[in-house]
């Protein structure tokens, strides 16, 4: 029978158990160990004496790492999800400065001005006829019969007069793949055709032809296909073949631009754009043109935010269906959707509506980065418990995954040495987890590596993002440092490499930025550079963001728990304990998306990941 003082006592040892547990949880996590021991002391007061047995880990760890979070000074400049999207906030001077030294000539800088032409020309109805030879099919038109020719072109189902910027005139080129005879198009079905024809891609990916036959027979649709697999196509190819309007929901300004910009600029698709930040007349005039009695646009791209808070926008949707001119709704990037996903946002909730309100007009939802609780989380908001899930497996087996320590005494020139010696003159992103370590990076790059470098985060104003977007993309800069607003939807064929200078926020994030790489298929690396420390960062960044609710930041330390741990399975080094059976970093990615993986695949590839090469090296 224990009396009374051993109790005491023994409760005392308890208590100086757990403490010591929640401080080197603290420490572990790379907070300053002062810092833990005082808010540590005030954990203890607040809970009192009758509440000491709630002083554990289980029970107020994620409590006070998130004090932590908020007492830690930290002198970072995050991106808040607003600016993530918001376009609307002033460029800074000084990125212009860092741009202005990569553009060579004045007109060049006018150049990054250009954008606010092409936003005036996406609503100047473009009139004009195309003549068409028979012997030689231009490549831009898609026409299903010689009656149509020497007309304005036809598409399937109705007629259509591209929109098309001001500063290319339409021309009709020799066909690109050699010379492809009109009888042998005529063979093709209408996808293989469209897809050669108006995105010039001689085949369609495994799974674009049955997300495209699905969306054609009117079916709610799933797809899931890993980062760069082609999910874009999946509805841009239907809603050129289909009557109507697609209205294309997508949760990034600068994603919605990449794509209108490229259909219009690229394919001479009509696509037009609706949201808070054009002018009142450029939205007029897409309005006015969608409320035609058949549109000639055939996509329209709007942010979650329009459908969420637009009246009008509404009743816009309901004269398209009154006139049979709403062919579907495509839901891009639908993990955001999900609050258990990496990249939640509340207006993404309100989608559910488009299903309640026009029940008979197919709904198609894509994305690269779901696990299965989001999947199910998807469906059940969207409101499509019985959409066809189309999916391919996640693995994008051209890249090769890695994890250093990052030099704690300068990691700034471990990182520019890395550059250096691995990754010369290829094109690449490097990952910051603010705007400072951002510019900080980037000057460090130019200045001391003589490396071209641009930095791009939520801070920079629409027509900069632009203007950096696009000097990457054209190589006229060899790495962008960017914070996560440079994201989704990114596709620039050649990056070689990703870097993490700091470890994701989950796993999701990490998968989709990382898949930024070898869109190309060809051999690429994605490197996170780690150190404990930026756990603690990682804290306080959840804390300014959604994690000042308790759910949320749970939620949020969960999956940065997770993105540690993958860090961390390291094959040796000085401060992990080596071990022998690590795991594989490629099936420990997919697994986190329910997919199971034989590592010997990874082992034996041809891009085998840094745990699985030194473990067959051994
Ligand atoms: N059938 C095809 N043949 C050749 N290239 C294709 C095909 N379909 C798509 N692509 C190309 O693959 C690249 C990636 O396509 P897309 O941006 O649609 O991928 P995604 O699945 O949306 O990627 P993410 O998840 O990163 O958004 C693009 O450059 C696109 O032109
Ligand atoms: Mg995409």
């Amino acid at each position: 029978m224990v009396t009374n003082s051993n109790n005491g006592k023994k409760n005392d040892m308890d208590m100086e158990t757990e403490k010591a547990r929640l401080l080197s949880l603290a420490t572990d996590f790379g907070f300053d160990e002062d810092a833990a021991r005082l808010c540590l002391h005030q954990i203890v007061q607040l809970y009192g004496d009758d509440g000491q047995e709630f002083v554990t880990v289980e029970h107020c760890g994620d409590d006070y790492l998130a004090r932590l979070a908020d007492c830690t000074q930290v002198d970072e400049d995050w991106d808040t999800p607003i600016e993530v999207d918001s376009t609307s906030t002033r460029a800074k001077n000084d990125a212009f400065e860092n741009l202005d030294q990569f553009c060579e000539s004045e007109e060049e800088e006018a150049e990054t001005h250009a954008f606010d032409d092409l936003n005036e020309a996406f609503n100047k109805d473009m009139d004009f006829d195309v003549e068409i030879s028979a012997d030689k099919v231009p490549f831009q038109w898609l026409f299903p019969s010689p009656a149509t020719q020497g007309k304005t072109t036809k598409y399937k189902d109705g007629l259509i007069t591209p929109f098309c910027s001001t500063s290319i005139k339409p021309t009709i080129q020799e066909p690109s793949t050699g010379g492809i005879t009109f009888d042998q198009l005529q063979a093709l079905d209408d996808f293989d055709l469209a897809a050669i024809a108006i995105f010039k891609h001689k085949s369609l990916r495994p799974l674009q032809r049955k997300a495209c036959e699905t969306a054609m027979a009117g079916k709610d649709c799933f797809i899931l296909m890993p980062t760069g697999g082609g999910k874009s196509l999946c509805y841009q190819l239907p809603a050129i073949l289909s009557q109507g309007v697609t209205i294309v929901v997508s949760p990034l300004l600068s994603l919605i631009q990449d794509q209108v910009i490229s259909l219009v600029e690229k394919f001479d698709i009509p696509a037009a754009l609706i949201n808070s930040h054009q002018t009142s007349s450029q939205a007029a005039s897409v309005i006015q043109e969608l409320r035609k009695q058949s549109p000639s646009c055939k996509l329209l791209y709007v942010t979650p935010e329009k459908i969420a808070s637009s009246d009008t926008f509404w009743t816009l949707l309901k004269s398209l269906q009154a006139k049979g001119q709403l062919a579907r709704f495509v839901i891009d990037e639908a993990h955001c959707v999900s609050q258990w996903g990496h990249d939640f946002r509340p207006d993404y909730k309100a989608l559910g509506m488009l299903k309640q309100q026009f029940p008979r007009i197919p709904v198609m939802a894509l994305t690269a980065t779901a696990t299965q609780d989001v999947r199910k989380d998807i469906l059940k908001i969207l409101k499509i418990p019985h959409a066809f899930v189309l999916e391919m497996g996640f693995d994008r087996p051209n890249l090769t995954y890695e994890v250093l320590l990052k030099d704690p005494k300068d990691s700034l020139k471990q990182l520019g040495q890395l550059i250096m010696e691995r990754f010369s003159s290829q094109s690449g992103i490097i990952y910051c987890l603010s705007k400072n370590e951002c510019m900080d990076v980037c000057n460090f790059l130019n200045q001391k590596c003589r490396i071209k470098t641009l930095y791009y985060h939520a801070g920079l104003g629409s027509r900069a993002r632009i203007a950096v977007q696009r000097k990457w993309q054209r190589n006229e800069v060899q790495i962008i440092c960017a914070t996560i607003a440079f994201g989704m939807g990114i596709d620039k064929p050649d990056v070689r490499f990703v870097i993490h200078n700091s470890m994701s926020k989950a796993i999701e994030g990490y998968y989709q930025e990382s898949g930024r790489a070898g869109r190309d298929d060809l051999p690429s690396t994605c490197l996170i550079l780690f150190q404990k420390k930026d756990f603690s960062r990682i804290a306080c960044l959840l804390r300014m963001g959604q994690g000042r609710r308790k759910d949320r930041f749970k939620v949020g330390m969960e999956q940065a728990r997770k993105m540690q741990a993958y860090c961390a399975e390291k094959v040796e080094s000085s401060t992990f304990p080596a071990k022998n059976n690590v795991r594989c970093r490629r099936e420990m990615l997919l697994e986190h998306f329910g997919e199971t993986y034989n590592r010997k695949l990874c082992q034996k590839g041809i891009n085998p990941c840094d745990n699985c090469r030194k473990l067959s090296n051994r």
